[in-house]
């Protein structure tokens, strides 16, 4: 969280900068009785010792107190009060950590922001998959190319994208660039957010370069003049607000190398409760939320805000089952919901979920994660997401929620703030045979910053008729 807009202070807490060696020695014994997917296979075990006991040295990424902020604003989306935007890279590369590269997130996130804003008339909370998004999950534990087998690509944190063996081996160093690399965004997204780049009399300033001519970025424009005449009236009748010049935003990734998350996982001096301090929200995947599994387990433990994907094989059982392992005291913004069903499955699938959890007095916040439930691969070998599949699983997603009288609680989204190819479609059409031209993923596809926008007027629209 980089700046809390209420004018409250905020209570950090002493989080102990190195970590509590009974709390470290407790969650990995608990942890290894459970079976772990997912991780990577470390040729070296000695190698991790040494990079986890480096990470325990470090200070803490985000601290407790910001996530407790984080908890309460999730509380309001779950109460119907406010909407969650999530949204950042498929997979962060250390190579990203450009100040361009955090800067055009920032300004994709800002702007589709906006644009939710102004039509919901309710608060946005901004969520980024960023500072810590850098393990993947897969399919398959190995590639092939030309014959020749290696172990897959499973984030920067791991192993290295380039196909060669060295590159591919898993060097448990890198969970330790990883921290810098995390640290590095955080520290600029702070410097951004709080030296009035995310001023609301910006709104202009980040709808710049390619997206400003392109027909989203022509709407967003009208819609920033509608905003600055407002801030203008609200100056000259002396109502300005101090919210007009802040923004919280916060970070999030998935949870799931877990040498890597129980190293950064602290006790908070304040409440004695362990928070895991390498993002303000962590959620577990579609891949590793087995009941059994050392992932829930591990989720369980902390107090962080969490999220569970939730896909077409979820059951209403199943759904319960999480919950009662993630959040047993039912407390009000713990447990977020991401739906990733696919546009062909949404219509079915998410309402039995949404049906048990009201039959059961379940209060959690659901939010739309269009992208993962959308994959396939182009004729050229690309995988990419066609930009109306996204758009149709977010129209069934607001449809089921409508129907049952429920919050569209938020939207989590893969994108970018480059001009990218890499999902077909869009106002400014890419073709399936265009996608070569910058398809830079090292993971999944993203939507770029007008394809972003683009789906932010659609979700505005529903939101507008939702009210
Ligand atoms: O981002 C999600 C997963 O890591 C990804 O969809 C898995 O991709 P794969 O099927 O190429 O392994
Ligand atoms: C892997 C991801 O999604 P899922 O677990 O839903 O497949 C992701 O969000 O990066």
């Amino acid at each position: 969280m980089f700046r809390p807009n209420d004018g409250r202070p905020l209570t950090l807490g002493r989080v102990t900068s190195h970590a509590d060696p009974d709390l470290f020695a407790e969650l990995t014994a608990e942890l290894s009785g459970f079976p772990a997917a997912q991780q990577p296979d470390w040729p070296d075990r000695g190698a991790v010792d040494q990079a986890v006991s480096e990470l325990r040295a470090m200070p803490p990424l985000v601290f407790a107190g910001e996530c407790d902020l984080l908890r309460e604003r999730l509380a309001a989306v779950s109460r119907g009060e406010a909407f969650l935007l999530q949204g950042g890279d498929c997979a962060e590369t250390f190579d990203g950590v450009t100040a361009d590269n955090v800067r055009n997130k920032l300004k994709t996130l800002l702007q589709m922001a906006v644009v939710l804003t102004y039509a919901a008339s309710m608060p946005v909370v901004k969520v980024g998959r960023l500072a810590g998004q850098f393990a993947k999950p897969r399919s398959k534990p190995t590639e092939i190319r030309d014959g020749v087998t290696l172990p897959a690509f499973r984030g920067d944190i791991v192993n290295g994208f380039e196909f060669s063996e060295s590159s591919r081996t898993p060097d448990p160093a890198r969970m330790v660039r990883a921290y810098h690399a995390s640290a590095a965004t955080l520290n600029l997204t702070r410097a951004f957010v709080g030296g009035g780049f995310a001023d609301l009399h910006q709104v202009h300033a980040w709808n710049t370069d390619f997206v400003r001519s392109s027909p989203a970025g022509q709407r967003y424009e009208r819609l920033a003049g509608r905003i600055d005449q407002a801030l203008r009236f609200m100056r000259a009748i002396e109502v300005e607000s101090e919210n007009v010049h802040k923004v919280e935003l916060y970070s999030s990734h998935e949870a799931l190398l877990l040498d890597y998350e129980t190293a950064l996982t602290r006790v908070d001096s304040r409440t004695g409760q362990p928070y895991d301090v390498s993002g303000h929200f962590v959620w577990v995947g579609e891949r590793t939320r087995q009941l059994d599994g050392a992932h829930l387990e591990f989720a369980s433990r902390i107090r962080n805000p969490i999220g569970v994907k939730v896909g077409p094989t979820t059951s209403p059982d199943d759904l319960m089952a999480l919950a009662e392992k993630l959040d047993p005291d039912r407390e009000p913004g713990r447990l977020t919901f991401v739906s990733r069903m696919g546009a062909k499955a949404i219509r079915d699938g998410l309402p039995p979920l949404i049906e048990k959890a009201i039959a059961s007095g379940l209060v959690a916040s659901w939010i739309c994660d269009p992208m993962h439930g959308n994959t396939y691969e182009a004729p050229s070998g690309h995988k990419t997401r066609r930009f109306d599949d996204v758009m149709d699983e977010v129209r069934g997603f607001f449809e089921v929620h409508r129907t049952l009288g429920t919050h569209p609680g938020g939207l989590h989204v893969e994108l970018t703030g480059d001009d990218v190819t890499e999902c077909v479609g869009g106002g400014d059409p890419i073709a399936e045979d265009g996608l070569h031209s910058r398809y830079e993923t090292v993971c999944d596809p993203r939507l770029n910053r007008t394809q972003s926008l683009e789906l932010a007027f659609l979700v505005a629209e529903l939101l507008d008729t939702a009210r």
